[in-house]
């Protein structure tokens, strides 16, 4: 990314922040970002990032070449309303809100250059993986400074078919919440069969992560790991026994199911929009 080329955020709150911190680590320069927020306690944690907080749009917006939208998908209408003045015709405005469409976007701002996405907060610890959609319009280098500022998080993963990003909400949009939830099962379930609470987060917290790094560090498959923790007639057996009695992969499948078919609840709606 050039030093000179500056960025909006539209919404500077949870995911907004995740993405910033990360971009300004990569520049260094909090002269590159502006954000619009408009709800005091988000904006002072920019401020004391050094980043200008615009409370209303003006003309600093048309001075960045990207906006990247990251307000609630409810909110998103009348926020793409007030900012469209200050649009450029070449802006590039990358959304990270959950199931809105491009055609929707595209219709509301009258703008081509748009490019969907789908973050997820562990970029707060540049761990994070975005899902990426741009339409046909959007000119190659700015495709290629989109995948830049997003793998200052984490890793990007470019798809075809906006449509896929409905199922990338669904495994990692949604996804660090599905592993919050294990992670406190562990812990209540530590609890349960008599650890303190402090130990069992210690360890839920630490098995989690030290498999996920296995899982990725590792050469063999997860399935193969997964085997190679469970020895025949032994304990991980037992569990995992109960696990598939009780249908876990459904489970895990059905939930991601569900999520998915939110978002593209969520793009029926704002589509329907006028
Ligand atoms: N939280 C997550 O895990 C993920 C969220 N997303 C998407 O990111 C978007 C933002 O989500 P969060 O960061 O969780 O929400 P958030 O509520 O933390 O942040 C939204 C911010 O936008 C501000 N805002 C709303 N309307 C405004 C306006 N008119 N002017 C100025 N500021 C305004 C709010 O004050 C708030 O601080 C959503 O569309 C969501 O679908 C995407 C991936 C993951
Ligand atoms: O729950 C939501 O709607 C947002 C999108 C993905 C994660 N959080």
């Amino acid at each position: 990314m050039s030093q000179t080329t500056k960025i909006a955020f539209i919404g500077g709150g949870n995911m907004a922040r995740a993405l910033g911190e990360g971009i300004l680590a990569s520049t260094s320069s909090p002269q590159s970002l502006v954000v619009l927020e408009r709800y005091e306690q988000a904006a002072q944690v920019w401020r004391d990032l050094g980043v200008d907080v615009l409370t209303t749009p003006n003309e600093q917006l048309s001075a960045c070449h990207v906006w990247i939208y990251a307000v609630k998908p409810q909110d998103m209408q009348q926020v793409v309303q007030v900012t469209k003045p200050y649009l450029q015709s070449d802006t590039l405005v990358i959304s990270i809100a959950a199931g809105l469409e491009v055609a929707t976007l595209e219709k509301w701002l009258n703008h081509p250059y748009i490019i969907r996405t789908m973050p997820n907060t562990p970029a707060f610890v540049r761990k994070g993986c975005t899902g990426l959609y741009a339409t046909p319009a959007v000119k190659q280098s700015d495709v290629i400074l989109a995948k830049s500022l997003l793998q200052s998080v984490g890793i990007v993963t470019q798809v075809e078919q906006e449509a896929l990003l409905d199922a990338i909400t669904g495994l990692s949009g949604s996804g660090p919440a599905y592993v919050f939830l294990f992670i406190e099962a562990l812990i209540e379930g530590g609890i349960k069969l008599g650890l303190a609470p402090e130990e069992a987060k210690a360890l839920a917290i630490q098995t989690v992560l030290g498999a996920a790094i296995l899982a990725d560090q590792s050469d063999v498959e997860p399935a193969q790991l997964r085997q190679n923790v469970t020895s025949k007639g032994g304990t991980t057996a037992a569990a995992l026994d109960y696990f598939k009695q009780q249908e876990f992969e459904e489970i895990v499948a059905q939930a991601m199911q569900a999520a998915t078919l939110r978002a593209k609840e969520l793009s029926t709606q704002l589509s329907k929009a006028s």
